[in-house]
C-alpha cells in the first residue's frame, strides 16, 4: 500500500530536505507538504518535481501558529486522504535570538565546551510575542499547533489494523529547567525555544501512553546543529562567513555538528524505515555526523518523567477545548449576520428610535 506522509514546515530547511530524501527512499509515497506560505511551498514543490517528475506531491496551506488555520488544514487533509501513515511535526521558530557572547567566551575555556556547543545551554535567549489567538508564538508554533493538528487528524492516523507515526523535530536545546508546568507557554521566561522543545519531548511520551493502543506511535528526534534559516538568524551573515571554518573544525570535537540539512534529516529518514512498535517511547533519536562526514543515529534516553508528561497533556487538552470553542464562536458570529441586526434593533429600542 502506498504510504501517505504529511510534513509541516516543508517549504525550507530540514523539512524540505526531508521531503527530498523521502522521495528518494520511496518513490511511491503520497507526499503532502504543509507550508504557511503558498508561494514558497509551490517553489519548493516545483524544485522537488524537477528531480522526481512522477512523484505525487500535494501542497497544504497551514500556519501552525493559528488555531483557525490548523482546523481548516486538518479538515482539508481529511477530505483529500483517508489515512495518514507519517506525520512529521517539524515546523519551528526561534524568534529574535540573542547570543550571550560572555557566556560563549567563558564556555570555550571551560571543561563544558563540548556540551555547550552541542546544546547551547546558557547561550541563547529569545523575544517572544503573542499570536492573534492570544497565545505565545513559540509555544503556539512549536507545540500547541502541532498538538491540535495531531488531535484533529486522529481519524486518519488511527485506522483499525494499521500503524502510524508522529515524528517531532525536537532539539538538543530542550531543557527541563527552562520548562514549567505552571507556565507551559513560557510567558515569564526568556528561553521559550528551550521550553517548547522540552515540552515536545514530554508530549511525545504522553501521546505514546494515550495512543499506542490505537496504533499511533510518537518519537522525537534531534537533528544536531544544522545551518538553516533558523540558525542563520542567530548572527549576522558576515559573522557566519567568518565562523564557518571554525564550525567545520568543531565537527571533529562533537558529532552533533551535522551542519548540512541532509545530515540533520538522518534521524527523520531513519524513523521512516522503522517498525513503530520497535521504537523506544522514551528515547530521543539523534542525527550525528562524524569528523569524517559519516552520518549515523544514536538513541538517548529522554530526561522526562511520566507524571509531568501526563500533566502537560491534560493542560493541552484543556487549552484545546478553550481555543476551539473560541474560534467556533467567532465563526458563528461571522456566519450569523442576523445577530448584528438584532443588536442594532436593541440599540435603536434603547434610544427609543
Ligand atoms: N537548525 C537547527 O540547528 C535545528 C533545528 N531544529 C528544529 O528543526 C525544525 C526545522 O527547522 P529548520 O529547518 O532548522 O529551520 P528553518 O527556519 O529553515 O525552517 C523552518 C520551517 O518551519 C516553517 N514554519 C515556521 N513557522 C511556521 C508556522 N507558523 N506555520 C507553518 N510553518 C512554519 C518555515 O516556513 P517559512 O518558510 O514560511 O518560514 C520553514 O519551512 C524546527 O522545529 C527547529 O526547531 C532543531 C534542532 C536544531
Ligand atoms: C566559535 C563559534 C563557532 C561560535 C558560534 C557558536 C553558536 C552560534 C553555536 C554554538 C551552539 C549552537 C547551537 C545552536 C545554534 C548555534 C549555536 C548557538 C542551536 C541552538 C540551534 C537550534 C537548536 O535547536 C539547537 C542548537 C544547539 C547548539
Amino acid at each position: 500500500m502506498r504510504k501517505v506522509v504529511l510534513v509541516t514546515g516543508a517549504s525550507g530547511g530540514l523539512g524540505l530536505v526531508l521531503c527530498e530524501r523521502l522521495l528518494s527512499l520511496d518513490s511511491q509515497v503520497h507526499l503532502c507538504m504543509a507550508c504557511r506560505n503558498v508561494r514558497k511551498g509551490e517553489a519548493a514543490r516545483n524544485g522537488l518535481l524537477a528531480s522526481h517528475a512522477d512523484a505525487d506531491i500535494a501542497l497544504l496551506q497551514l500556519d501552525v501558529s493559528s488555531v483557525r488555520s490548523v482546523l481548516k488544514a486538518a479538515q482539508e487533509f481529511k477530505m483529500r486522504y483517508n489515512r495518514l501513515d507519517y506525520l512529521y511535526l517539524n515546523a519551528g521558530i526561534m524568534p529574535n535570538p540573542k547570543l550571550n557572547f560572555k557566556a560563549l567566551f567563558k564556555g570555550i575555556f571551560s571543561r563544558n565546551v563540548v556540551r555547550m556547543f552541542a546544546t547551547a545551554d546558557g547561550l541563547l535567549t529569545q523575544e517572544d510575542r503573542l499570536t492573534s489567538d492570544g497565545l505565545q508564538e513559540v509555544f503556539a508554533t512549536n507545540i500547541f499547533g502541532h498538538f491540535l493538528l495531531t488531535r484533529e487528524l486522529e481519524p486518519v492516523l488511527c485506522q483499525p489494523g494499521l500503524t502510524s507515526q508522529l515524528i517531532w523535530t525536537s532539539s538538543n536545546n530542550a531543557r527541563r529547567s527552562a520548562f514549567s508546568l505552571d507556565d507551559i507557554q513560557h510567558k515569564k521566561g526568556s528561553e521559550p525555544y528551550s521550553s517548547s522543545k522540552y515540552a515536545s519531548d514530554l508530549l511525545s511520551v504522553a501521546l505514546n501512553r494515550h495512543y499506542n493502543n490505537k496504533g499511533l506511535y510518537s518519537s522525537v528526534i534531534c537533528p544536531g546543529v544544522v545551518m538553516t534559516n533558523l540558525t542563520y538568524g542567530i548572527l549576522p551573515s558576515s559573522v557566519w562567513t567568518l565562523l564557518m571554518p571554525i564550525m567545520w573544525l568543531i565537527r571533529i570535537l562533537t558529532n552533533t555538528f551535522t551542519l548540512a540539512p541532509y545530515n540533520g534529516a538522518e534521524a527523520l529518514c531513519w524513523l521512516f524505515q522503522q517498525k513503530p512498535e520497535s521504537l523506544d517511547p522514551v528515547a530521543k533519536y539523534h542525527s550525528l555526523t562524524s569528523g569524517m562526514g559519516k552520518n549515523y543515529i544514536e538513541a538517548r534516553k529522554l530526561d522526562v518523567d511520566e507524571d509531568m508528561a501526563e500533566a502537560l497533556y491534560e493542560k493541552l487538552l484543556q487549552l484545546e477545548k478553550k481555543m476551539c470553542k473560541k474560534v467556533r464562536n467567532e465563526e458563528e458570529d461571522i456566519s450569523d449576520p442576523g445577530q448584528y441586526l438584532n443588536h442594532n434593533d436593541t440599540f435603536k429600542r434603547a434610544l427609543h428610535l
